[in-house]
């Protein structure tokens, strides 16, 4: 039944990648420091299981900005001994939903201040609603250079089955969970994808394809960006 629910769902949602983007890049920067004061970030989006984590895996190993994973800092902080966010932050990972942005912002700056300066930031899974979004704003206002988007889209259908077959023992890996992140992803998260495209800082590239493919078309818009 649910697995008849899911895939009605999936044919439901068409909306998972934008037309071919052409747009001239715009930094948006927060205050008035350089770019040197500030955090340099890459935000990377996409559907549960559109390759983020890999993808950023091989960015980080290829092309020198650290990797920070929204998803991983909040489990880490689900097990940290004495967190008083660990139940909240396993309900919300449950049930797709998404964890109030004072926590998720504050763990992923301290994890910037943490590294210093490095080139750049791959902010993955975040920002993914308007509250992440505007949280960010508020947070990270005169401290972070938002150099563009990095969106992998994929078919829900693919991301469904990398994700089942995910073998990391998630909490959020199964049909029931998927089925809601897969609602919180169209209903919330690629609404702020659109957001950032009225600014032309999305740079999509279509994530379906084999893992050396799709990385090599992400290292063409790195390239593209770090030469502006
Ligand atoms: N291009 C690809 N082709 C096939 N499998 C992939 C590809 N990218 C990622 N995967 C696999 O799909 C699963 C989800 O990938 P992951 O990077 O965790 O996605 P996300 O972080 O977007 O949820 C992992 O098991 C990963 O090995
Ligand atoms: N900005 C974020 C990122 C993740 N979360 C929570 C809710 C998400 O479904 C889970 C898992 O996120 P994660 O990015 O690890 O998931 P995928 O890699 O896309 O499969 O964490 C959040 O509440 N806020
Ligand atoms: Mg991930």
């Amino acid at each position: 039944m649910l697995a008849f629910a899911l895939h009605a769902l999936i044919r439901s949602s068409h909306r998972l990648s934008l037309s071919t983007l052409h747009s001239t890049r715009q930094s948006v920067s927060f205050g008035t420091l350089t770019r040197n004061d500030m955090h340099n970030v890459v935000f990377v989006l996409g559907p549960p299981g559109s390759g983020k984590g890999t993808i950023c895996a091989k960015i980080q190993e290829n092309l020198n900005y650290v990797h920070l994973s929204a998803g991983d800092l909040l489990r880490a902080e689900r097990q940290r001994e004495g967190s008083e966010f660990g139940a909240l932050i396993e309900s919300h990972i449950k049930n797709g939903s998404i964890v109030p942005v004072e926590i998720t912002c504050s763990l992923l700056e301290n994890a910037m201040k943490a590294c210093g300066d490095a080139k750049g930031f791959l902010v993955d899974g975040f920002p993914r609603n308007e509250d992440n979004l505007q949280g960010w704003n508020k947070q990270m206002d005169g401290k972070a250079l938002v150099q563009f988007v990095l969106f992998l889209s994929c078919p829900v259908s693919i991301c469904i089955e990398r994700c089942l077959n995910r073998g990391q023992g998630r909490t959020d890996d199964n049909e029931e969970s998927l089925k809601k992140r897969v609602e919180t992803y169209n209903q919330q998260t690629f609404p702020i994808i659109e957001h950032f495209e009225k600014s032309g800082l999305v740079r999509e590239v279509k994530s379906e394809r084999p893992v050396d493919v799709v990385y090599a078309d992400v290292e063409k818009v790195f390239d593209a960006a770090n030469k502006k």
